[in-house]
C-alpha cells in the first residue's frame, strides 16, 4: 500500500501551548478541564458563573493561595498530597506507578507539597525502597541537565512503611507518618491499590478506617480486575462503598489514559467531516484489536483465573468501544460522558457463544528458539483450557447502530504487539469507477485506524487515481504518524490517569453502572464457556490466532483490517 505522504498542516489546528511551539516545547500534558498557563504549566479550567471556562490557579497555586479547592475543602495555609502506593514491592508499582509519579514531577505536574509513601508487607528502609525505584525512574522526555538532580529530589520525597494489608496497626502507623510529612498543611491523600483483587477490600477497610483525611480529600485508585463477573464485581462494589463513597473511588482502566484513545473524541467531535458518518448509514463494521507478541510469562498465576476476555475485551476493548459509539455528551464533564458510555453499554446486546472464538497459544520452535505453550508455564495449572485469545461479534441495538457488528480479537503471544480501532466505511454507492477498482470493491471502501500503540497514528485509507495517462485507482493513507508530527514524548497512560485522580477529575475513571453495564454483556457467555468447558483452538505461538476467528468475522461479511494491511 502507497503511504501518499499528504498530513495534516502542521501548526494548524488547537490554540494554547502545544500550537505555539509545537515541536520544541516539552510535553505536559492538559485534559479538557486543564489548560496550559504561559510558562507551560498544567492548569485546572473552573467554569465562572456564566459556564464559560476560565484558567484557575494551578494546583500548585492553590495550595499557596488559598483558594477552594473542587471538594470545596477550603486550602488556606496551603494543602499537601500523599499518594501511597499500596504493594509497592510488585510488579506494577515498580513498572508503571512509581515512574510515572516520577514523570509527572519531573513535568512540574505534581503539587509543591507532596509526599510519596510505599506500603507492602515486603520489609523495607526508605533507602531500601529509594534504590528499588531509582532502577526504573528515566529522565524519558529529553535528557535535560538537570535530570539526575530531579531524580534526587523525587526520591528524597519517598518514604516506606511496612504492614499487613488487614491490619488497622500499619495502616495507623502510615497515618503518624503522613502526618509528621504534612506538617499542618491540609491533607489530601491519595492511595493506590496496586495489589491483587482479593485483598482491595482489606485494604479499604483499613486504610480508610485509620488513614483517611481528617480535613482534606480522601480517594482510592482500585486497579482491574473489579471482579470476575457480574456477581463478584456487584459484590466488591458494594464492599468497597461500606468504607467510601463512590466520589472516592477511582476505578482505573489504563487503555482510558491512552493519548490515541483521548484523541477518539476529539477527533469525532471536533471535525465536521467524521461526525456524520459516524453510524449505520456509513460505517460497515467496526473493530478493536489488542494483540501482544509475549505470552503470560510470569503472570500465568493471576491470567488463568480470569482470561483474555475478561483480561482485555471486557475493560479496556469495550470501554474504547463505549467512547467510539456513545452519543454527543452535554459537555466534557465526567458525568456527562460517563453517562453516554452507559446508555451505549446498556444498549448492547449479551454477547452469544456463537459469536465467540477462543483460543490458546501453544510452544513453537523459530530461529532456534522455543517458546513455551500457555500451559507450559510453571505458573498455569496444567491442562488448563483458559483462553489466551478470544474474537467476538458485539451489537449495539440502537437507532444509530443497529446491525452494525463490533468486532474484537484480543490475544496473547501473537505475531505482534498493537492496539488499533478500525471503522471500515460502505461502500460507494453506484461507484462511477467500479470497473477501474477490480472485482473486490470492499477491498477499495475506506478504512479509518486510530492505532493506540505502537507508532501511534491515525490514517485514512482513500482511493485516488494513480498517476499518468490511464485510468488506474489506487488506494492510500491519508497518514498523521504521531512521531513525524509531534516531536515530543507521548505520556504513559499512568501519568494523565495519576494526575487526573490528584486533580479529582473523574472522566477516565469507571463509574460503577458502567461496570455493571459492562458485566452484563459479557457474564452468560463466560459462564457458558466455563460450564460447557468450550476447548479452545490451539494457535502456535508467534502466529496470527486461530483460524476460527476468520469464520467469526465472515460470518458478518467481515475481513480483519488488520490482516489485510501491515502498515
Ligand atoms: N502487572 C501489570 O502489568 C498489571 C497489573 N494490574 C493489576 O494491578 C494490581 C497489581 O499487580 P501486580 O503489581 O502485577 O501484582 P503483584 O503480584 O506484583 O502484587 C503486588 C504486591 O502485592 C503483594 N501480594 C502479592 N500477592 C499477594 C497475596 N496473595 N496476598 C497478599 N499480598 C500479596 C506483594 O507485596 P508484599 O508481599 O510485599 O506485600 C506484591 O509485591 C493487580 O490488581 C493487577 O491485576 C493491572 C494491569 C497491568
Ligand atoms: O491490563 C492489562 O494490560 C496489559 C497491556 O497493557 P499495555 O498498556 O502494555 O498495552 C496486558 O499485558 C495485561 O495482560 C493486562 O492485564
Amino acid at each position: 500500500m502507497a503511504a501518499t505522504g499528504l498530513r495534516f498542516r502542521p501548526g494548524a489546528i488547537y490554540s494554547g501551548a502545544h500550537a505555539a511551539h509545537p515541536r520544541t516545547k516539552p510535553y505536559h500534558h492538559c485534559s479538557p478541564q486543564r489548560m496550559h498557563d504561559a510558562r507551560g504549566r498544567c492548569r485546572l479550567v473552573a467554569k465562572s458563573a456564566n459556564g464559560r471556562p476560565q484558567i484557575s490557579a494551578s494546583f500548585r497555586d492553590v495550595a499557596i493561595d488559598g483558594a477552594p479547592s473542587e471538594d470545596g475543602v477550603p486550602e488556606q495555609g496551603g494543602a499537601t498530597v500523599s499518594i501511597t502506593v499500596v504493594g509497592a514491592s510488585g510488579d506494577l508499582a515498580k513498572k508503571k506507578i512509581f515512574p510515572a509519579l516520577f514523570a509527572l514531577f519531573y513535568e512540574d505536574c505534581l503539587p509543591e507539597h507532596f509526599t510519596v509513601f510505599g506500603y507492602a508487607r515486603s520489609k523495607m528502609s526508605d533507602e531500601e525502597l529509594r534504590n528499588m525505584i531509582s532502577l526504573t525512574l528515566t529522565c524519558r522526555i529529553d535528557q535535560r541537565e538537570n535530570c539526575s538532580d530531579k531524580m534526587e529530589k523525587f526520591l528524597k520525597r519517598c518514604f516506606y512503611q511496612s504492614g499487613q494489608y488487614n491490619s488497622e496497626e500499619g495502616f495507623s502507623e502510615l497515618d503518624r507518618k503522613l502526618k509528621e510529612k504534612e506538617a499542618g498543611k491540609i491533607p489530601n491523600r491519595l492511595f493506590y491499590l496496586s495489589i491483587p483483587p482479593n485483598i482491595f477490600v482489606d485494604v479499604v477497610r483499613s486504610a480508610s478506617r485509620t488513614a483517611s483525611s481528617s480535613d482534606g480529600w480522601t480517594r482510592f485508585i482500585v486497579e482491574k480486575p473489579f471482579g470476575r463477573d457480574s456477581e463478584s464485581s456487584g459484590e466488591l462494589t458494594r464492599s468497597l462503598k461500606k468504607y467510601l463513597s463512590e466520589e472516592q473511588i477511582f476505578r482505573i482502566d489504563h487503555y482510558l489514559g491512552k493519548e490515541l484513545v483521548e484523541n477518539l473524541s476529539v477527533l469525532r467531535f471536533s471535525n465536521l467531516v467524521f461526525e456524520p458518518l459516524w453510524s449505520r448509514n456509513y460505517i460497515r463494521n467496526v473493530q478493536l484489536i489488542f494483540s501482544e507478541d509475549f505470552g503470560t510469562e510470569g503472570r500465568g498465576g493471576y491470567f488463568d483465573n480470569y482470561g483474555i476476555i475478561r483480561d482485555i475485551m471486557q475493560n479496556h476493548l469495550l470501554q474504547i468501544l463505549a467512547l467510539f459509539a456513545m452519543e454527543t455528551p452535554v459537555s466534557l464533564d465526567a458525568e456527562d460522558i460517563r453517562n453516554e458510555k452507559v446508555k451505549v453499554l446498556r444498549s448492547m446486546r449479551q454477547l452469544k457463544l456463537e459469536d465467540v472464538v477462543v483460543g490458546q497459544y501453544k510452544g513453537h520452535s523459530k530461529g532456534g528458539k522455543t517458546y513455551l505453550a500457555y500451559v507450559d508455564d510453571p505458573t498455569v495449572p496444567s491442562g488448563s483450557i483458559t483462553p489466551t485469545f478470544a474474537a467476538a461479534a458485539l451489537f449495539i441495538d440502537n437507532a444509530r447502530w443497529d446491525g452494525v457488528p463490533f468486532l474484537m480479537k484480543a490475544g496473547k503471544a501473537l505475531h505482534t504487539r498493537r492496539a488499533e480501532i478500525r471503522v471500515q466505511f460502505r461502500r460507494v454507492p453506484g461507484n462511477l469507477y467500479r470497473r477501474n477498482i477490480g472485482t473486490d470493491l470492499d477491498m477499495a471502501t475506506n478504512e479509518l485506524v486510530l492505532r493506540v500503540q505502537p507508532d501511534e497514528a491515525i490514517y485514512l485509507k482513500i482511493n485516488n487515481k494513480v498517476p499518468g495517462l490511464g485510468m488506474r485507482l489506487d488506494s492510500s493513507d491519508l497518514n498523521l504518524l504521531y512521531s513525524e508530527r509531534y516531536h515530543r514524548e507521548i505520556p504513559d497512560a499512568y501519568e494523565r490517569l495519576l494526575l487526573d485522580a490528584i486533580e479529582g477529575e473523574r472522566r477516565l475513571f469507571i463509574r460503577s453502572d458502567e461496570l455493571d453495564a459492562a458485566w452484563a454483556i459479557f457474564t452468560p457467555v463466560l459462564r457458558e464457556l466455563e460450564d460447557k468447558k468450550v476447548a479452545p483452538e490451539l494457535y502456535p505461538y508467534g502466529s496470527r490466532g486461530p483460524v476460527g476467528a476468520h469464520y467469526l468475522a465472515a460470518n458478518y461479511n467481515v475481513r480483519w483490517g488488520d490482516i489485510s494491511s501491515d502498515t
